[in-house]
């Protein structure tokens, strides 16, 4: 370049180049206002954000709750974080988590809709999604009374008891050969809530292809779309309707093909429950009960649908983070076996001798603190604005509990990345809502009213594979360099899938 060509060049984009950057000194410093200078709104600190995006970048990727939970150690324990035009509040403490679920339970359980789930005329039905208005205290109650209570529970054992010997009988035959637990363990949870809920299994242990002609596929599908971490049409709402990643359309298509599974299901019961000759006495089943209170089939299919994606993948979750660490501690696989062996003395597993089983109960604990299946419970909402821990909370603002990053505190937990139950053999702490460092069913009014029924599948579920095989990874590997690793979505889930090897036990002698 001549000298006459810069000088011409450098004329005309002076202006240009003086403009763009005082723009961007402003941009930074708006971005950066917070770490610097007293913040104005009182809003909780949080890291610097980017123009438009804010801190989409940060939270990209399988494992939103480990970003998060790094910002809590450099900004404290309630931080916010703007996604596209969202505002997002986060507590990462015991304190944090109970201003949130406890003392401003009341303004903020109402649920941030992602744009998956705004389904016209499905949303108004939703259990998981709805404010806290009168269908979702219909729903809540009608759960409670017939799937959840102490007395459905006592109810369901038998079909609990059934499918537990299906998958023990599943497993006999697959002795000595490599499996993929996660596989075997979910089609069992599913089928004990089939039963419930419909009467029937949907699916099939024994196919082997594992296609269950794509409803389990579907499901899937399902729960990767409500758990997607980009909601573009939440974080910018002018865009919602375009629906511009495809989340919407594709939950829809899941949606109606997980429908006509169960369709015929529903018009054969409804056609039975309006017979002159049905007396209310003859409902077996959660869909009669449902077809009595004259649900409509939209009505119907949303609820069941939520309590399959709600009810199955958690607690299939939990088994194989639990067996996960089991298979790395053999020597607390060993104490379970011996706790077994002394409170068990009979074929069938009881409810009652599963209650003596203090040190399962101990791992189950250690399990859930390590790999909480929701990390960051579903995301509430603020009705109004409210205070917690002296911060302003605006009105609409999205509300998350990082239950992952608590379990791993060491200001809260002794050595917190050891797998070590005894901490709570002689601890009342519990995970039913009242001990906030300990929370992954979360707590107040939008706690989980499933926790009943998942705990008592876990435990069934792990007893039973416990006391008649022993397993072991497949590979001679030290078991302590088992990846850890989880995924983040509506449940957590590990990103190498668990296979075991195993073979049956010598049989107990039972008195
Ligand atoms: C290990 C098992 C389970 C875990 C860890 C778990 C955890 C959770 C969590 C963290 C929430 C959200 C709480 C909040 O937003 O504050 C939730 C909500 C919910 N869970 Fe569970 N859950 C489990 C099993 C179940 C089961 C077995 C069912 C039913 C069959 C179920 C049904 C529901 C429903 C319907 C909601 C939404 C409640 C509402 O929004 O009012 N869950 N669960």
């Amino acid at each position: 370049m001549d000298l006459t060509t810069f000088v011409i060049d450098y004329n005309l984009s002076f202006p240009l180049f003086a403009l763009s950057t005082i723009i961007f000194i402003l941009l930074i410093v708006k971005q950066t206002k917070p770490l610097f200078f007293k913040n104005k709104e009182n809003l909780p600190p949080g890291p610097p954000r980017l123009p438009i995006i804010g801190n989409l970048h940060q939270i990209a990727g399988d494992r939103p709750h480990v970003s998060i939970a790094s910002f809590a150690k450099n900004y404290g324990p309630l931080i916010s974080l703007r996604f596209g035009k969202q505002l997002v509040v986060v507590a990462s403490s015991p304190e944090a988590a109970m201003g949130i679920l406890k003392t401003q339970d009341h303004l903020l359980s109402s649920r941030v809709v992602p744009v998956s789930m705004k389904q016209a005329h499905l949303l108004p039905h939703s259990l998981m999604w709805s404010e806290c208005n009168q269908t979702w205290k219909t729903l809540r109650t009608l759960c409670q009374t017939e799937l959840f209570s102490g007395k459905s529970l006592e109810a369901h054992s038998i079909l609990r008891n059934e499918k537990l010997s299906q998958l023990l009988d599943f497993l006999r035959k697959k002795q000595g050969q490599v499996i993929n637990i996660e596989d075997v363990v979910f089609i069992t949870l599913f089928n004990t809530l089939s039963s419930i809920i419909f009467g029937k299994d949907l699916l099939d242990l024994n196919d082997e292809h594992g296609t269950h002609n794509g409803l389990k596929e579907s499901l899937h599908k399902l729960l990767e779309l409500s758990g997607s971490t980009i909601d573009l049409g939440s974080f910018y709402p002018m865009l919602e309707r375009f629906d511009l990643n495809g989340i919407r359309r594709g939950t829809m298509k899941q949606f109606d093909k997980i429908f006509s599974y169960w369709e015929d299901i529903i018009e054969e019961r409804r056609a039975r429950v309006n017979s002159s000759s049905w007396s209310s006495g003859q409902a077996h089943s959660f869909l009669d009960r449902l077809l009595e209170n004259n649900f409509s089939n939209n009505q119907i299919n949303q609820l069941i649908t939520e309590l399959f994606i709600a009810g199955t993948n958690t607690t299939t979750s939990m088994v194989i983070w639990t067996m996960s660490e089991l298979v790395r501690h053999q020597q607390v696989m060993s104490k379970i076996e011996q706790e077994m062996k002394k409170e068990i003395n009979s074929h069938e597993i009881t409810n009652f001798q599963l209650s003596k089983l203090n040190y399962l109960q101990a791992c189950i604990k250690e399990a859930f603190r390590l790999q909480p299946p929701v990390p960051l419970l579903l995301p509430h909402m603020a009705v109004e604005t409210c205070e917690v821990m002296n911060y302003k909370i605006p009105k609409n603002s999205k509300v998350f509990v990082n239950v992952w990053a608590m379990g791993r505190d060491s200001k809260i937990w002794d050595e917190p990345l050891s797998f070590k139950p005894e901490r709570f053999m002689d601890s009342r702490l519990d995970f039913k809502g009242q001990n906030f460092e300990l929370i992954p069913f979360g707590s107040g009014r939008r706690m989980c009213p499933g926790l009943p029924s998942g705990v008592v599948s876990l435990e069934f579920i792990l007893a039973s594979l416990i006391r008649e095989f022993d397993w072991a990874l497949p590979d001679s590997d030290d078991p302590l360099k088992l990846d850890m690793n989880g995924k983040f979505g509506m449940a957590l889930k590990r990103v190498m899938p668990l296979k075991l090897i195993f073979k049956q036990k010598q049989a107990y002698q039972y008195a």
